[in-house]
């Protein structure tokens, strides 16, 4: 194994639960998302995202963007204009205390740990960028984001396509195999490995099919770099 250089992580199911994801983030933004649009509609990030939604929906008026939306976060699809806007909505939950991320245990100490022996740390995730710094920037033990070196969501590429992978190597500037993708997730792993990096399958829960072509961890502190 090549000495790692740079860590690139998922969020969901690798550094925050399913579970805070779904009953709180995703509540939260359900609940407050048609208001949101009522009230910041004329502002030029929101005009932009609705734009990109109307055109990835089909849907020609506010309305419909918004049902369209919310069928979206029923089933979890990752649509980049949805996750925009759920960044945003999120912002303000995180702003007023209401939001706070809780990491894994073993989360905070290993990304201090590693970042103190000079490895570089990026998210890879389908929140958005916006989303990332909010829910990295307030989170139980604190601020983190001056741990970490950078961001990428699917405006650099779908999770699950080598091509994304390609591109965040080109943009952080490291060799493929000097870089570890953390995830939950085997298709994100198997696009990962495709373009070179080395991966570890996160199995939070235990659970995991086939180990297929990647390490597994059940924590960060397990992991030998
Ligand atoms: C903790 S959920 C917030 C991030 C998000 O919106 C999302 O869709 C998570 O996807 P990931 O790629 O981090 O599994
Ligand atoms: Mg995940």
């Amino acid at each position: 194994m090549m000495p790692v250089e740079a860590i690139v992580l998922d969020i969901e199911g690798t550094t925050t639960s399913v579970a805070f994801a779904t009953e709180v983030l995703y509540s939260y933004a359900r609940e407050r998302l048609p208001n949101y649009v009522r009230q910041h509609r004329n502002e030029p990030e929101v005009a932009e995202i609705m734009d990109e939604a109307r055109e990835a929906g089909d849907v020609w008026n506010d309305e419909a963007v918004v049902v369209r939306m919310c069928h979206w976060m029923e089933r979890d699809q990752k649509v980049t204009p949805l996750k925009a806007l759920q960044g945003l909505i999120w912002e303000e939950g995180y702003r007023n205390g209401e939001l706070v991320t809780p990491l894994y245990p073993d989360v905070a100490p290993a990304l201090r740990t590693w970042h103190a022996r000079g490895l570089r740390l990026y998210i890879y995730s389908s929140g958005s960028v916006h989303a990332q710094r909010q829910i990295y920037g307030h989170t139980a033990a604190g601020d983190l984001t001056p741990l970490l070196s950078g961001y990428f969501d699917t405006r650099t590429g779908p999770k699950r396509e080598v091509g994304s992978y390609r591109r965040i190597a080109e943009a952080i500037g490291v060799t493929p195999r000097r870089i570890l993708f953390l995830s939950d997730v085997r298709e994100e792993l198997d696009a990962a490995r495709e373009a070179g990096w080395q991966t570890v399958w996160m199995v939070r829960e235990g659970l995991a099919g086939p180990a297929a072509a990647h390490r597994r961890a059940m924590r960060f502190d397990r992991i030998s770099l």
